[in-house]
């Protein structure tokens, strides 16, 4: 399913800061994730997690700092071209067209974002449907399904796209540690695949099952960064993060 991937590309911030106002949100951040890897993010609210990853995707761009993919510089990309060359992204909250099936939903995906067409589409669907544990619901309406199934779809609708790089907001906010760990199965298949994955989780102990590198951050800044175990015994960590009960 997913396009041939040379190991050592990857997508890289460096330098990067973001303001809203007054408010320093990123302060000189380098982050990078090769394909194959699976990187977690974990960090107290307001972190600026979630804008390190607007700026990866490009809806929102830095004040200062580049992005690069494989060593081309993508920092003024748009967001719809940096998916055509290879960036998915699931959102938070997700966002499917409510009127349309679930098959119908991704099927956008793989038309706009891997520019496929007619059989080509379907089988590529169908395959994203059956790793996302969706085949059986792909003629269901997407307004129809419950929070864990829509979770489901917006990884879905992103890996329909054909990543190589795979940005994921919380997509285990609100679900069981049970249902979020079905979806840590489905990121260990993905990387097993060599698509890079990009995992901002608060449910720290299911993020660990699937990834293995932890970057902590707190108040725009990357406070530790490696092996998830030595990431979440690091005592800056435990002060700024583990401390405060998430
Ligand atoms: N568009 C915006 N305008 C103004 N402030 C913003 C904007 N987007 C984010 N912020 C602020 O930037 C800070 C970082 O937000 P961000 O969403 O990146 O944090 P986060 O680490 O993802 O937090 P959470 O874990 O709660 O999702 C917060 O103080 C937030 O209020």
């Amino acid at each position: 399913m997913s396009k041939a991937i040379p190991a050592a590309r990857a997508l890289t911030g460096r330098g990067l800061s973001k303001r809203f106002g007054d408010l320093v949100v990123l302060d000189d951040v380098d982050f990078s994730v090769v394909a194959g890897d699976a990187v977690g993010i974990v960090g107290p609210n307001g972190a600026g997690k979630t804008t390190l990853l607007n700026l990866l995707a490009g809806s929102l761009r830095p004040n200062a700092g580049t992005i690069t993919l494989d060593d081309q510089d993508i920092t003024t990309t748009s967001p719809a071209t940096r998916c055509r060359r290879g960036i998915g992204r699931a959102m938070q909250i997700p966002r499917p067209f409510a009127g349309l099936t679930v098959l119908e939903n991704v099927l956008v995906g793989a038309s706009y974002g891997a520019g496929l067409r007619g059989q080509h589409a379907y089988r590529h669907c169908a395959e994203v449907l059956d790793t996302c544990g969706l085949i059986e619901l792909a003629n269901r309406r997407a307004d129809s399904l419950g929070l864990l199934h829509r979770k489901r779809l917006e990884l879905a609708r992103a890996l329909a796209t054909g990543p190589r790089i795979l940005l994921l907001d919380e997509i285990g906010g609100g679900l069981t540690d049970a249902e979020a760990v079905d979806l840590v199965v489905t990121v260990r298949k993905l990387r097993e695949r060599g698509i890079g994955v990009v995992w901002i989780e608060h449910i720290v102990h299911v993020l660990v099952q699937a990834v293995d590198r932890l970057v902590c951050m707190d108040a725009g800044r990357i406070i530790a960064d490696g092996d998830p175990q030595a990431v979440l015994s690091d005592a800056v960590v435990v002060d700024a993060y583990l401390g405060k009960a998430q």
